[in-house]
């Protein structure tokens, strides 16, 4: 059972009222007649606060008195978006406070959307770290998120005449009520320097300069308040914020440079979610929060168990991709350099502590650092990665069936051109486990990117689907369809998502689907108003609601679901007679900031839409939209009014999705490809739950293989090819004829993408997911059937696995 509330839990509504008022005179030195609702939104918090800190120590406390081992998840990214709505939901509080503050007159949903999203992340990999975190808590699991306090978090995204702008996003700008600054919490972090060979073989760094890395920690409230955990992200701070000698001899800049040296460290995120910068910032972003993550693991091990040869025992740490894989030289060097350990003696410890999750094959995502930067900025480093290197090397070579290219695949240094040292390879030689996040990710992963390291440990490669939390992803978005749902099968689905299939027999209730339909109604009227206010476009909510949004990526293949939505208006323009079924297309998402084609495509959505939405001839049939500022919380109030979800990704290309799961939960059919999580998507709902075309990921390498050119293909499909060559002949860009031509002969002459090789399919698939729409009836059973098999895709269930299988904590 959870934990009884503590004494000073959040009293009835009334009491609860005044202690807000409280909070807001004594806090935030405003009375109720003066507050503003951003202060409202302050007491709110520190109000609620009080409560979380109860349960924080006491889930610390706890933990510490079991000597319980914990998980560690080192991630560059944790996109958490917005807290409050969160944590009251899961104190289960929300109708209590919503009612105090009523008696107050303020509209808790209107403070709500007034909170800054914590945007520190670009897409998938980070709402996944984020989504884990809240599971771990709802599980009972002691856990730490590691990561950096990015003064500047995800850039803010406005469209200028349908063209990216990127504006810096400053979420602390008015202070942040959820993080607790953890001043004693602080440590060293060098760079650069040289190493020496002191006495009997011991060896000393001196690095050239260092910072201090501060923690700041924020509660992760589990679901029920089960459980409290520490997300803990570091700043850094100068050592020597200023240095006056230089700043009397009015050299105020020299002065002040190691404040600003030390304040870029963690400055702003990398907006890039596949193509690494690879800039000396990020590299010293990766080294900053992974050293100051790994001395605070060991301080915190030493303190509570002593010995440090016990630390696998009782530390799980998992590498969220491979950003903080030089974790792994980091260790090894506190293990040998400050414990005297053996070398091997800590190789054993730092590889049963270690997991690495890969999250995506896009070669050009996997991360490799040229060895002069590495050797330059980590000595140290650079020199454990040789050592580990050859270990890795003498083992390989005396495996039969590893021959010398298996050798130069298998190395930690590429020494194919400039020689560079490849983080995927350290990630994978040091850990245990490496996980894949999809079934067909991971056996991608063995079949290509490690396909020698897999023949040298072939039982390390292991996958885990992955989940989202249900809490955020449909009871806090979605409360309709939750009171819905809780009056049809109970609420027991809330503490247990796999109970949501007890809603299968629902399918075939006439009255059920009629109330099914209403609310999934009532939430696209709700986002019309939305796209009304904010767009000045209306929407007819009876229309299907076809949503893309995701990062804007080629292989993505936002250009797909665009050039089809031209086929689609000229087909209706030139057909008016034919019964055509009304379509709201929208899309939304950005672009890496040096991601030309990218940003091409956000301009040609906008492009497209402009025309389409203008053009008398079509009216209510077809309207498109590219809504701006794709976040967590833009993508709370998106999907609950699907009807349609995009997973059109190129097979073998997209490592899971997680968006896909989102939809799904919400009641809406996906249209996709056999593609990462897709696929168990569609295993789990049920073949005509779901519209599936295209090619598969071994036709897409066979394609690639056999010397396909789209040109072909486009030849033979009247519909692409009018739709190809009106885009590239201007018709959506009168005001620059030839905008398009480059992205439309790219499909022509290369189409590494396979647009071309799967256009029919997708628009065949689109009419029948026209055919399905028109009878309500087979369109309703299976949203209902797509809801009551979306259980298993919990992050409840990819940590329980996590758990089990790779970090023994369960
Ligand atoms: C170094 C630049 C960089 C930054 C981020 C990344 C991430 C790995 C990209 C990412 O977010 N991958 C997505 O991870 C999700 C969570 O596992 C998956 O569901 C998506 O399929 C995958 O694209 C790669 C390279």
């Amino acid at each position: 059972a959870p934990p009884t509330a503590p004494a000073a839990t959040v009293p009835a509504s009334t009491a609860l009222a005044s202690a807000i008022v409280d909070t807001l005179v004594h806090r935030i030195g405003k009375d109720a007649q003066a507050a503003r609702p951003h202060d409202w939104l302050a007491a709110t918090i520190f109000t609620l606060r009080n409560e979380i800190i109860e349960r924080w120590m006491e889930s610390t406390k706890a933990a510490h008195a079991a000597g319980a081992k914990r998980v560690y998840y080192l991630s560059l990214e944790f996109l958490i978006g917005r807290l409050l709505r969160d944590a009251l939901s899961n104190l289960r509080h929300d109708d209590e406070v919503a009612e105090a503050l009523a008696t107050l007159g303020v509209d808790l949903a209107q403070i709500e959307e007034i909170e800054p999203d914590a945007a520190l992340g670009n897409g998938g990999l980070g709402r996944l770290a984020a989504c884990f975190m809240e599971s771990l808590a709802s599980l009972d699991l002691p856990a730490y998120g590691y990561g950096i306090r990015y003064v500047n978090g995800m850039f803010r995204q406005r469209l200028d005449d349908g063209w990216q702008m990127e504006l810096p996003e400053n979420w602390l700008a008015h202070g942040n009520p959820w993080e607790f600054e953890r001043r004693e919490s602080a440590y060293f972090v060098g760079f650069g320097g040289e190493v020496t060979s002191a006495a009997e073989g011991r060896v000393h760094w001196s690095p050239a300069e260092a910072v201090e890395a501060v923690a700041f920690d924020t509660p992760m409230v589990g679901w029920r308040g089960k459980r409290v955990n520490t997300l803990r992200l570091w700043n850094a701070r100068a050592f020597d914020p200023i240095k006056l000698d230089q700043f009397n001899a009015g050299d105020f800049k020299g002065a002040l440079d190691g404040q600003l040296r030390a304040e870029t460290l963690t400055r702003v995120l990398y907006p890039n979610d596949s193509t690494p910068a690879g800039q000396e910032l990020r590299l010293r972003q990766e080294y900053f929060f992974s050293s100051a993550s790994i001395q605070d693991i060991v301080r915190r091990h030493v303190q509570y168990f002593g010995d440090i040869r016990t630390l696998a025992d009782k530390a799980a740490i998992q590498l969220n991709d491979t950003h903080p894989a030089v974790a792994v030289a980091e260790l090894m060097r506190i293990l040998t350099d400050f414990h005297e350990l053996p070398f091997d003696v800590a190789w054993d410890i730092t590889r049963a502590t270690f997991g690495y999750t890969n999250h995506t094959l896009l070669p050009e995502a996997l991360e490799s650092w040229p060895l002069p930067l590495f050797e330059r900025l980590l000595p140290r480093h650079m020199q454990i990665v040789y050592a580990i290197n050859a270990k890795l090397l003498r083992e390989a070579s005396k495996v039969e069936g590893i021959d010398g290219r298996a050798i130069a695949a298998i190395s930690l240094i590429d020494e194919g051109g400039e020689r560079r040292v490849r983080m995927a390879n350290l990630a994978f030689a040091g850990s245990h486990s490496v996980n894949g996040v999809a079934a067909l990710h991971t056996e991608l992963m063995k079949k290509t990117v490690f396909a020698d390291l897999h023949r040298l440990y072939p039982d390390r490669i292991n996958n885990k689907t992955n989940g989202i939390t249900p809490r955020r992803w449909l009871q806090q978005c979605n409360p309709g369809l939750t009171a819905l749902l809780g009056e049809a099968i109970g609420p027991d689905f809330q503490d247990d998502a796999a109970k949501l299939t007890a809603l299968v027999p629902f399918a075939d209730d006439a009255s059920f689907r009629e109330r099914f339909a209403a609310v999934k109604r009532s939430n696209k009227v709700t986002l019309s108003t939305y796209i009304k206010e904010s767009m000045g476009l209306t929407l007819d909510p009876d229309a299907i609601f076809d949503i893309q949004i995701k990062r804007i990526h080629e292989y993505k293949r936002q250009l797909l679901g665009i050039i089809e939505t031209v086929a689609l208006y000229d087909q209706i323009r030139s057909h008016p007679e034919r019964r055509w079924t009304p379509r709201v297309k929208l899309f939304a998402g950005k672009a890496a900031s040096s991601y030309h084609n990218a940003k091409l495509i956000i301009k040609l959505a906008n492009d497209v839409a402009k025309r389409i939405n203008a053009d008398p001839a079509i009216g209510d049939l077809l309207k498109v939209a590219f809504v701006p500022n794709y976040n967590v919380s833009m993508a709370e109030r998106i999907i609950p009014a699907a009807d349609l979800s995009e997973q059109i990704s190129t097979a073998g290309m997209e490592a899971s999705g997680t968006g896909n799961m989102k939809f799904a939960l919400n009641g809406a059919l996906t249209i996709g490809t056999l593609d990462g999580a897709n696929i168990e998507i569609k295993d789990h709902v049920g073949d005509d739950n779901i519209f599936i075309f295209g090619l598969t990921a071994d036709e897409v390498a066979e394609k690639r293989a056999g010397g396909y050119r789209g040109r072909d293909v486009i030849a033979g499909s009247a519909e692409l090819a009018q739709a190809v060559n009106a885009i590239a002949s201007g018709v959506f860009s009168p005001d620059d004829p030839s905008r398009y031509k480059g992205l439309m002969d790219g499909l022509y002459d290369h189409d590494w993408f396979m647009l071309a090789a799967d256009f029919d399919a997708y628009a065949a698939a689109q009419r029948d997911v026209d055919a399905k729409w028109n009878d309500a009836d087979s369109w309703g059973r299976s949203a209902i059937l797509n809801v009551a098999n979306m259980g298993w895709f919990s992050s409840d269930r990819t940590i329980g696995e996590y758990a089990k299988q790779i970090w023994g904590v369960m």
